[in-house]
């Protein structure tokens, strides 16, 4: 039997505190800029409430999360088939940064190499830049956030949360089965990238997955079982939210 957890809240902007200030001013386009409190602001002053959004146009955002070969990429593509939803993949658009040779493109390579997490300025520029440049009112961002250093970046530049986390959670021995299997030619997919991806996954990732259980936000999925398995359950959780999409 599969179970999910399923607690949807609503959609609040997140306020910044002085003290936990990590953004980087230079993410931000003029003529926006960082008031004292971190929260953004026109150049003559007037607070703005917005981060990447207007009110009327603040997208439905499903951040999709779970172990590296825990099917996040697999499912994504059947949701956006059947939701009509935008699918971004940050560990795409990092790999598509390392093949147009950008100025970060060693860096990201390096990192990825390493298991380890391209810092939240890079990945959310990329995020941004693709959300910006979609038409669309419905996005899965798969793959991100993996740290709370990322989450909370996303959320004070962003402005808003989530409207829903997907969590699939797979066992370890399953997730490594499916990466060596998975034959993309990525430098990651091998064990000892794997064993380090899966160590940063449950030190890094699980307390942003724990936050989002806190904010009543995440939906549980049990990732074993056939693709269309998993994806009934999936469904499921969309169709519930219907209500919530615009
Ligand atoms: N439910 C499933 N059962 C078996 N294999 C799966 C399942 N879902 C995905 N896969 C396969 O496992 C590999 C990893 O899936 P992927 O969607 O890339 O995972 P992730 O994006 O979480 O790393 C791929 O080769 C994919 O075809
Ligand atoms: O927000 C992200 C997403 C990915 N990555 C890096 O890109 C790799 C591959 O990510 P992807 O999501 O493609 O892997 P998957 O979990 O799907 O196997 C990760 O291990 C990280 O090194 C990152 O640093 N930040
Ligand atoms: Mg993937």
């Amino acid at each position: 039997m599969w179970r999910i957890w399923r607690r949807v809240g609503s959609l609040s902007p997140l306020f910044s505190s002085p003290k936990s200030s990590i953004l980087r001013q230079d993410l931000i386009q003029a003529p926006y800029r960082l008031n004292f409190l971190g929260i953004l602001s026109t150049e003559n002053g007037t607070p703005a409430t917005i981060g990447f959004f207007s009110k009327e146009k603040t997208p439905f955002i499903a951040f999709v999360l779970g172990g590296p070969g825990s099917g996040k990429g697999t499912q994504c593509a059947k949701i956006a088939e059947a939701f009509g939803f935008t699918h971004l993949s940050a560990g795409d658009l990092l790999r598509k940064e390392i093949s147009s040779n950008s100025e970060n493109g060693a860096m990201i390579l390096a990192t990825i190499t390493e298991g380890k997490i391209v810092p939240s300025g890079v990945t959310i520029k990329l995020i941004r830049r693709e959300m910006e440049s979609i038409e669309n009112n419905k996005f899965l961002i798969d793959g991100f956030p993996r740290s709370e250093e990322n989450r909370i970046a996303f959320e004070r530049i962003t402005g808003v949360e989530p409207n829903i986390v997907l969590f699939f959670d797979c066992p370890e021995d399953e997730m490594v089965k499916r990466v060596l299997g998975r034959k993309q030619g990525r430098v990651d997919d091998n064990i000892d990238t794997i064993k380090k991806r899966l160590k940063v996954f449950a030190a890094l990732n699980l307390p942003v997955i724990n936050h989002y259980t806190r904010r009543g936000k995440v939906y549980k999925i049990n990732a074993v079982g056939t693709i269309d398995e998993v994806f009934e359950k999936v469904r499921q959780v969309f169709d519930d939210c219907k209500q919530m999409i615009k």
